[in-house]
């Protein structure tokens, strides 16, 4: 991220961290601990965070931020000026749904906004309102550029090879959101959106700040309401972002850098929010929030950084098309690759499953929460496949029993009498399954894992700094975890394939005589 630097000879990026200090201190009800500080960790590509400069207790409030200094439509003044855009009528609660179910006339005039949308507005007229803006302080440290993957170019983005973040960016679609929600509402008021930005110029501002928000943002249960027996909500980091909740920049709980391990949270009260250390945090050490179980692919989409500790929980996409191949392949002699059975297979098939069919299987490992303390408890590992997985090769399976029985035996591969056998389906299952997992990871065309390992090793401390190096670290994370499940599906593998040859006679894929049908 680009952070304001050196200007006039003198440290912009300091003088602007005091600035923001003084003004939160100054804010009515704020808090500041005595033994934590504001630091420049540009140094590790990680702007400002807050470190202790004392050993601090568990249960210590760092810091309190009055529910006055978040900027929501709760607290602006934005919603009264505009409450045709901003009250709960027109406002369109499902941001999933809205660039599509939007009608071009609530566009037209503004409506419809999202909790995204109508956050990017609030931002927008804080920016243009300049000196005037009670949060200049807070707005001058926000970043002005973005390393997640949305401000990538061709050639860094080719850096990810066949990672699924790809495909998520959604940088059309957030084109499309922006030019048809923010600047029509921008240029219908001009007198309160005071700017002689070129269309040009507002996107790409309404950019950044979507990118702020996605990076800094706070999702607050709409009302705040405290808990039915009077108590103060303890929600700490709700990841719902589908426009339901309320979202709100929240200063200075977003100075807090995060990570996998972590030693603070954030309560939100009903007066204030408090950060509060979760474990002992020594002299020197970072205070760390958390943004949740993600991926690294994740990570770097949403806030444009990794970490080793947010490895564990990489994901992986394996394309349901990768398994059928590899399953055609086992019946491709006995079905003599006659591809309108096929087509009727995979068509009944994926009725018959209806709106459970998934188009691509997600892996991950097995990873335990963090601890109470914010910390791991056991390493996370790969244990298991998708049971959509297994279900979708059943059926289909299923249906080239059946397509087997009304072609009848054509002399080859896999009889309709073997697949009644569950240790043959089971092998079947696992040997497709393994060699799609080994042409998923083929998918990562430009490196080998081993050689994406070099790469790792040659970065400077051993952690990416570079956009570069985050691909890199991305797609091996990827990678490793594909080679993780190949080695856990060539276990099973081998056990089923031991348990059949230990049962059965000479004869390939037929199952034993005792449990021949027909
Ligand atoms: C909520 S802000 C935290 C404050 C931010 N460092 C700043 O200077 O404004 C989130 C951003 O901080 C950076 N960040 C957070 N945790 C980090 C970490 N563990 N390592 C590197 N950068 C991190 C990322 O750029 C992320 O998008």
């Amino acid at each position: 991220m680009d952070y304001e630097m050196d200007i006039d000879g003198g440290d912009s990026f300091v003088q602007a961290t005091e600035a923001f200090l003084n003004w939160f201190k100054s804010l009515p009800g704020a808090t500041f601990h005595d033994d934590i500080r504001i630091e420049d960790l540009r140094g590790k590509n990680a702007g400002r965070g807050i470190v202790a400069t004392r050993d601090i207790e568990p249960d210590t409030i760092l810091f309190t931020i009055p529910r006055q200094a978040i900027i929501s439509t709760s607290t602006s003044p934005l919603p009264q000026k505009l409450p045709h855009i901003f009250s709960e009528d027109s406002n369109d609660n499902d941001a999933a749904s809205s660039s599509s179910s939007s009608s071009s006339s609530s566009l037209q005039s503004g409506q419809g906004q999202d909790s995204w949308t109508s956050l990017i507005l609030l931002l927008m007229y804080e920016h243009f309102r300049s000196q005037e803006s009670p949060f200049k302080p807070y707005l001058d440290i926000l970043p002005s550029a973005f390393n997640t993957p949305m401000f990538w170019s061709p050639a860094e983005l080719a850096e990810l090879q066949a990672s699924s973040l790809v495909s998520k960016i959604g940088k059309h679609e957030a084109d499309r959101m922006l030019t048809s929600k923010i600047l029509p509402v921008i240029r219908a008021n001009p007198d309160i959106f005071v700017t002689s930005a070129s269309d040009a110029e507002l996107l790409e501002l309404a950019h950044r700040m979507g990118s702020a928000i996605m990076a800094y943002a706070f999702d607050m249960e709409k009302d705040d309401e405290p808990s039915q027996n009077g108590e103060e909500e303890d929600d700490e980091w709700i990841e719902d972002r589908d426009g339901r909740t309320q979202m709100g920049m929240v200063p200075m709980a977003d100075m807090l850098n995060a990570d996998a391990e972590f030693n603070a949270f954030i309560n939100h009260g009903t007066e204030s929010l408090t950060a509060v250390s979760l474990r002992k945090i020594k002299a020197g050490e970072e205070i760390l929030n958390y943004y949740g179980p993600l991926a690294s692919s994740e990570l770097l989409r949403r806030y444009g950084y990794v970490t080793s500790k947010h490895a564990r929980y990489d994901v992986v996409e394996l394309p349901w098309t990768l398994v059928e191949q590899r399953l055609k392949d086992r019946f491709a002699v006995a079905l003599r690759g006659d591809q309108a059975v096929w087509e009727k297979i995979t068509k009944k098939v994926t009725e018959e499953a209806e709106d459970e069919w998934q188009d691509s299987l997600v892996l991950e490992r097995t990873a335990p929460d963090p601890d109470s303390c914010g910390q791991f408890q056991g390493d996370a590992v790969f244990n298991s496949l998708p049971e959509e997985l297994e279900e979708q090769v059943k059926l289909f399976l299923k249906g080239v029993k059946k397509a087997l029985v009304s072609t009848g035996d054509k002399g080859g591969g896999v009889s309709e009498a073997a697949l009644a056998d569950k240790d043959t389906r089971n092998e079947i299952y696992l040997d497709s399954v393994l060699r799609a997992l080994k042409d998923r990871e083929g998918q990562y065309y430009g490196t080998t894992l081993e050689e994406d390992e070099q790469l790792v090793g040659n970065m400077r401390d051993g952690r990416p700094n570079t956009r570069n190096e985050m691909a890199v670290w991305v797609r091996r994370g990827e990678k490793q975890l594909l080679r993780e499940a190949q080695g856990w599906v060539e276990g099973r593998l081998g056990e089923v394939r031991d348990k059949m040859s230990s049962r059965a006679p000479a004869g390939g894929d037929e199952p034993s005589a005792k449990r021949r049908r027909g």
